[in-house]
């Protein structure tokens, strides 16, 4: 398995953050994480992610428990899982090219590493790689010059580049166009599976969620609301859901495909 949550729970202070959540993700496998604001997408994120330890229950990733390890072998258990963040967190002074070199900066040995970051020696394929999210002419700014979507893409080259066995995405295209929003899920999507690679994104939207993904996963009030194969999921389980959440009811009424525009 890729990633194993048994009971996992997270609690922050007196709140419950997530609540006894078990799933799994084979090897290769992909599945979105949805649910209205709150529900704990991001929090399970983290958890996989492991920025935080579950406070009952276990984490499992790539085989490993990664509170079992020491530093240096969580370090290099890390290193093989690729994550994105909604606000990755780019230095201002880097340079775009940099910023997608950091990428593999857990793959070597740390002068070799910090060589690297400071002198790329595969430029080529660092602009390859931001040209699949439509970036390649801003290889060289600064990251302080680019828009928050162009963030976001530098974040999801960033992992293109490090090809982790695990992709975590959190929300990484909420500051997308329609377009760039599905043509981005896309290439992670294709790109995870051609390497056989797994891949948990958490999503907003459901309509790309259902357009890309065989597999949903529904958190509300940290649980699990439901876990099924995309085709299975209608509108009856996600207005149940996305319950008093206005503007949830909306992506119901139209068939996904309908939503996801051509560019203009
Ligand atoms: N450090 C914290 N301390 C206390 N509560 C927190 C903490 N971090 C998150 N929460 C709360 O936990 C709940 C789940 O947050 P989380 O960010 O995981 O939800 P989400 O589903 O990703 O939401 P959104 O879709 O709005 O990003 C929220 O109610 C949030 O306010």
């Amino acid at each position: 398995m890729s990633l194993t949550l048994a009971a996992a729970s997270l609690t922050r202070g007196k709140r419950r953050l997530l609540d006894r959540i078990s799933l799994t993700l084979a090897q290769g496998e992909q599945a979105a994480l949805i649910g209205p604001s709150g529900a704990g997408k991001s929090s399970l994120i983290s958890l996989a992610a492991t920025l935080a330890a579950p406070s009952n229950g276990y984490v499992s990733l790539l085989g490993e428990d990664p509170w079992r390890l020491g530093a240096r072998a969580r370090r290099a258990l890390r290193a093989r899982i690729a994550c994105v963040w909604q606000t990755p967190p780019l230095p201002a002074r880097q340079r775009v090219i940099h910023a997608v070199a950091a990428g593999r900066l857990g793959q070597s040995g740390t002068l070799a590493a910090l060589a690297r970051l400071v002198l790329p020696r595969d430029g080529a394929a660092i602009e390859q790689t931001l040209a699949r999210v439509e970036l390649a002419h801003k290889l060289w700014v600064r990251s302080d010059t680019l828009s928050g979507g162009e963030r976001q893409r530098v974040g999801v080259a960033r992992a293109l580049y490090q090809a982790g066995e695990l992709v975590l995405a959190d929300e990484p295209v909420s500051a997308l166009d329609p377009y760039l929003a599905a043509q981005t899920v896309r290439v992670l999507c294709e790109d995870a599976r051609a390497r056989g690679a797994s891949l948990l994104m958490s999503l907003h939207s459901v309509e790309l969620a259902l357009a890309h993904f065989p597999r949903i996963i529904a958190l509300r009030d940290g649980r699990v609301a439901f876990d099924l194969p995309s085709a299975e999921v209608d509108a009856a389980r996600l207005a149940a859901l996305y319950e008093g959440e206005q503007t949830a009811a909306a992506p119901l009424a139209s068939p996904p495909a309908t939503l996801l525009p051509a560019r203009c």
